[in-house]
Formats: C-alpha cells, structure tokens, sequence
C-alpha cells in the first residue's frame, strides 16, 4: 500500500495538470483553428492555451506544496522532487509533459479522424504519464531514475487509468466535463 501511495504521490503533479486544464480551460485553441493538410483540424479546440498554462501553472505549484510536505514531515517518509535547481525541472517535466502527452494524443487522435471529445481506451488514460515521463526524463534524469523505479513505473501504469476513470466522471458530475471520460 506504502508504494501506491508513493507512486500517487510522485505523479500528483502530473495528475492535477489535468483536472485544472478541465476547469480553467476554453479560449484561443493552440492550433489557433488551424487545419493539417488531411483536412482536419491540427489538435482541435479541446487543447487550449489557457488550459496548458494552468494545468501546468497548477502541476509545478502543487508539486513545490508537496516538495514542502516532504521535506518538513520527513517523518512520513514521502519522496521529494530534486534537489536544488532539479526541483523545478523536475516540476515542469512532470507538469508540462503530462500537458504535451495529452496534446500529442490529439493531434493523433484528428489525424485518425476522431472528433473532438472521442474517446480513446487507454491512450486518453496513459498519454499525459508517458508525455511526463518523457520530459522528465530528459530534464532530471538523475532524479527520474532515482524515484521511478520499475515498481513504481508498474503501479502508476494499473492505478492511473482507475484514477483518470474517477476524476473524469467525477468532473462529468460537477459539469466541468461534457463527457465522463
Ligand atoms: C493535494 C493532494 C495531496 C491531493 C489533491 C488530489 C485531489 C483529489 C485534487 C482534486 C483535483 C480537482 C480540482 C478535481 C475536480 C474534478 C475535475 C475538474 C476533474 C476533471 O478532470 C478529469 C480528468 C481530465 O483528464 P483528461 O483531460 O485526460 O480527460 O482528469 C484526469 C484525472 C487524472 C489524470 C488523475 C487525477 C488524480 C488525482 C488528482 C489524484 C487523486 C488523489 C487521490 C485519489 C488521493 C491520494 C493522494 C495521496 C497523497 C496518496
Ligand atoms: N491542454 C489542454 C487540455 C485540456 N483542456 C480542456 O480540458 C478538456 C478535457 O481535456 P481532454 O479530454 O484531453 O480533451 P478533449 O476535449 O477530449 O479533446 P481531445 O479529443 O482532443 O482529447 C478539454 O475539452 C479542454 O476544455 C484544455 O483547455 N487544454
Ligand atoms: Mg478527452
């Protein structure tokens, strides 16, 4: 249980980016409405510049509240997120990157002709953990390394697609999604 919770923990700020790009998103769409030459749109209106900062605004400053938890209730023996100036590449790997995962998984997503809001088994679940990772990786690899070890890499891979399947409905219920998934 201890590790499930370390590995909730270390994704927090890759998980929260999500929810708040749902609630401060909408306005000018990162393709500016722009389409590919397939004829669709390049990402489609549900990847917002407004929503990329906020999720990402909202990833990096939760993950400096946890980094504080961390490092004043040592007690607790829960993980920090770097040391030094490796904080904040590590903050904005996991945030940022949870948003580019997500964006990249719609421009396949248009590219396969889905709609906007379509739903995508597991690719909608796991893109914005493997997006993280990524960034993360080739920010703070050290830490990355370090912190993601092949339990935890496993652990986020079965608990994440329960998680995003609960917030999403749970944001379908308190009308910040039009789709429960
Ligand atoms: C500060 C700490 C320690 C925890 C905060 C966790 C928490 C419950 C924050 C609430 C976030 C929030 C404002 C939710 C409102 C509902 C909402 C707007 C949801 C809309 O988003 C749905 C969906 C959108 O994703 P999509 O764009 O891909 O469709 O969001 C996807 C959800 C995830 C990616 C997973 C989200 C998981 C969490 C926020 C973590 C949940 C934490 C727990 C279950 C408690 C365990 C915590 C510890 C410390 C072990
Ligand atoms: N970078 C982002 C990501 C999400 N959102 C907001 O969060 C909502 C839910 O995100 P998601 O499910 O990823 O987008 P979809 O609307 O399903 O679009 P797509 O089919 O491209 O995934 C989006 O509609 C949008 O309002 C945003 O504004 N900017
Ligand atoms: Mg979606």
């Amino acid at each position: 249980m201890h590790s499930v919770i370390i590995a909730i923990w270390l994704m927090l700020p890759a998980y929260l980016p999500n929810n708040f790009a749902v609630i401060f998103g909408g306005g000018r769409p990162l393709d500016f409405g722009r389409t590919f030459p397939d004829g669709r749109r390049i990402l489609g209106d549900g990847k917002t510049f407004r929503g990329t900062i906020a999720g990402t605004l909202a990833g990096v400053l939760l993950g400096l509240l946890l980094h504080a938890i961390a490092a004043v209730r040592p007690d607790l023996g829960l993980p920090g997120f770097g040391r030094g100036f490796e904080l904040i590449l590590v903050l904005v790997g996991l945030s940022l990157g949870a948003m580019a995962g997500d964006i990249v998984a719609s421009f396949f997503k248009r590219r396969m002709g889905m709609e906007r809001g379509a739903a995508l088994f597991l690719v909608d679940q796991l893109d914005f953990v493997f997006g993280s990772w990524a960034l993360t990786l080739l920010l703070a690899p050290r830490w990355f390394s370090e912190s993601f070890t092949a339990e935890v890499i496993f652990i986020v891979l079965v608990v994440t697609p329960v998680l995003h399947r609960v917030m999403n409905v749970l944001g379908y219920r308190i009308k910040a999604k039009k789709e429960p998934w």
